[in-house]
């Protein structure tokens, strides 16, 4: 289960929830992963890709959200999921021993990402004021350390919420 802090006092209030769900996006990667390694789908899915571009650039406007900027942002976080993918293979081509023993179906993971990817659109719509102001970068690199502590992340995933947070803000 995932952990989930609506509002801890040491991070930044409005883009924590924005992280903590960018966070549990790179998190199911792992699953992500397992459910491909071994098999021949591949880990990059263009056409499932072009579906969530689609699906975020024709709900954006009724959110009050610039369709390029809401484009942008998933394009950060699917670049991040497959950073967690391919870390994963390396891995587990390099210590076989570490590859998952049972392999998830694809066809449960994605309406849980479709989920995520809901609740992303919401977030990035309440975060519109946040994510223009010039304080956004300081407050997006603590919301995503605390992220990596709550999360027990790795080196890896670090690196992917990093990646799928370089996006969140819009000024300068
Ligand atoms: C997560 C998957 O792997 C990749 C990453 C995607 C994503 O982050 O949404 C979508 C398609 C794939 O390129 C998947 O195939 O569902």
């Amino acid at each position: 289960s995932s952990p989930s802090f609506s509002s801890p006092s040491f991070s930044s209030p409005s883009l924590w929830r924005l992280t903590d769900l960018a966070a549990q996006r790179v998190r199911i990667a792992d699953q992500v992963a397992a459910a491909k390694y071994g098999t021949p789908s591949p880990i990059d899915d263009p056409a499932r890709e072009q579906q969530i571009y689609d699906s975020v650039a024709a709900r954006a406007p009724q959110l009050g959200l610039d369709p390029a900027d809401a484009v942008r942002f998933f394009h950060a976080q699917i670049e991040a999921n497959k950073v967690v993918q391919r870390g994963l293979y390396a891995r587990w081509d390099a210590h076989p021993a570490e590859a998952p023993t049972t392999r998830p179906g694809l066809g449960q993971i994605r309406p849980v990402i479709d989920g995520l990817n809901t609740s992303l659109l919401t977030e990035l719509a309440a975060t519109i004021p946040v994510r223009a102001a010039r304080s956004c970068p300081a407050h997006q690199l603590v919301s995503a350390a605390f992220a990596d502590v709550v999360h027990h992340f790795d080196a890896l995933h670090a690196h992917a919420l990093g990646e799928a947070t370089s996006a969140t803000c819009t000024a300068g």
